[in-house]
């Protein structure tokens, strides 16, 4: 296909534009505006599309483009439809205004994760049907619904459900992350989420006395050798040794402990419990086990008063080898990779992706999914303040026709 002109190119904006102004921010998602703009879209291009509430009031939006040959297995292309909140006065355009600047960075939440890919599906879709190009296999694309949170009750529920058996799917796609450097990034595995939160229970007394035992010393004992392992893994990934999705990371959500007063806290008491959380994150290849020995043994020891519980969606990953092969036996990848260097796009080392997605849900079927958003030279910005799509207008253009040579 060719360039679109600028006529075409505006328009391609405006329709990112108009769904990145939809108000789909976690906790309170508007899904009844999302899915009635996909499914205007869906029908501006004549796909067929269908809404399915597993859970209701939360739409998973299916839109189909039939192939020529309904025996063969089909692709299906993921997106989600929620974004995470915004701290508006933090933004220098406001996040659900899709502002474009000189440079034509366009400023919203959801501009990289993941409103972006989902257009992109679209526009491939609207580009090549206007080409006159017939796929012979069906393509789907799903539009799904609380990926921020976990998916539960939108992917997880479409990846076990009987429709999706009849969609007979053989590969998935859905969201990758934003490059800094010219190398498109491909992931093919993600890590496991384990949020724990350890306590700690001592003795109280008084603020001026030194003793053993107490809460915030178990507490902070914890604490330290947390830290360390955090500095050893970090430490890896900092001297170029291991990509950052190929490490365990350690983050301190939350620290909970002292006895409040009007002015705050009461200073000369030394409390009786303490707690904090963390998220860990997970890489497939990682020995599970003997992190769970760590946290029973040091991090959480019974013999320092410490107790431990995991939050979360923790083990649902576990013993199960996670990872989309990257070699000739999966012929996808190879295809989504000479897609892209004909598009003169050029690729990086394949990745483990740091955080979740839903890929993983599809994944758990034993179905390869590529993780995958097209955003060279861009700063990482997802769930961060002044998120964009920072390159030129132009080059959002040619993301959304590499696509089309998948
Ligand atoms: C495990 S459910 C939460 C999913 C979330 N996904 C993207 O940021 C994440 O924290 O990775
Ligand atoms: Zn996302
Ligand atoms: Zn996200």
């Amino acid at each position: 296909t060719t360039a679109p002109n600028q006529d075409e190119q505006s328009r391609i904006i405006s329709r990112f534009q108009e769904y990145l102004q939809i108000n789909t921010a976690q906790p309170s998602p508007d899904y009844q505006k999302s899915t009635h703009f996909i499914l205007s879209q869906a029908n501006s291009i004549s796909l067929e599309s269908q809404v399915i509430e597993f859970v209701k009031g939360k739409p998973v939006v299916l839109l189909k483009w039939p192939g020529s040959d309904p025996s063969l297995p089909s692709v299906l292309l993921n997106s989600h439809t929620d974004v995470v909140p915004s701290e508006y006065s933090k933004w220098v355009h406001p996040p659900l205004g899709a502002h474009i600047d000189g440079e034509g960075n366009i400023f919203a939440r959801g501009t990289q994760d993941m409103k972006c890919v989902g257009m992109q599906y679209l526009e491939a879709i609207r580009r090549l049907k206007s080409s006159g190009f017939h796929p012979k296999r069906s393509l789907y694309l799903s539009f799904v619904p609380d990926e921020e949170i976990g998916g539960h009750d939108g992917a997880e529920k479409l990846a076990y459900s009987d429709v999706f058996k009849d969609l007979n799917v053989d590969v998935v796609l859905d969201e990758g992350l934003a490059s800094p450097d010219e190398n498109y990034r491909l992931f093919y595995g993600e890590r496991t989420p384990w949020w724990l939160v350890i306590k700690a229970t001592g003795a109280p007394g008084h603020g001026a006395k030194l003793y053993d035992n107490s809460a915030m010393e178990n507490l902070f004992k914890s604490i330290e050798s947390i830290r360390r392992f955090r500095a050893s893994q970090f430490d890896l990934v900092k001297a170029g040794l291991k990509a950052e999705g190929e490490v365990i990371s350690v983050n301190m959500a939350f620290l909970k402990a002292g006895i409040p007063s009007p002015t705050g806290f009461v200073m000369n008491l030394q409390p009786s419990e303490a707690e904090a959380g963390f998220d860990i994150r997970i890489p497939p290849t990682a020995n599970a086990e003997s992190l769970e020995k760590r946290i029973v043994e040091e991090w959480a020891p019974a013999s320092r008063n410490m107790t431990f519980e995991q939050k979360g969606t923790l083990h649902d990953n576990l013993g199960r080898p996670l990872q989309t092969a990257i070699d000739k036996s999966n012929p996808w990848w190879t295809l989504l990779e000479e897609a892209i260097k004909k598009a003169n796009g050029k690729i990086g080392k394949p990745e483990i992706f740091p955080a979740s997605t839903d890929a993983r849900y599809f994944r758990q079927l034993g179905l390869p999914a590529i993780g995958f958003s097209p955003m060279a030279n861009t700063p990482l910005l997802l769930h961060d303040h002044n998120e964009v799509h920072l390159v030129s207008l132009l080059s959002y253009v040619d993301h959304c026709s590499s696509y089309p040579r998948i």
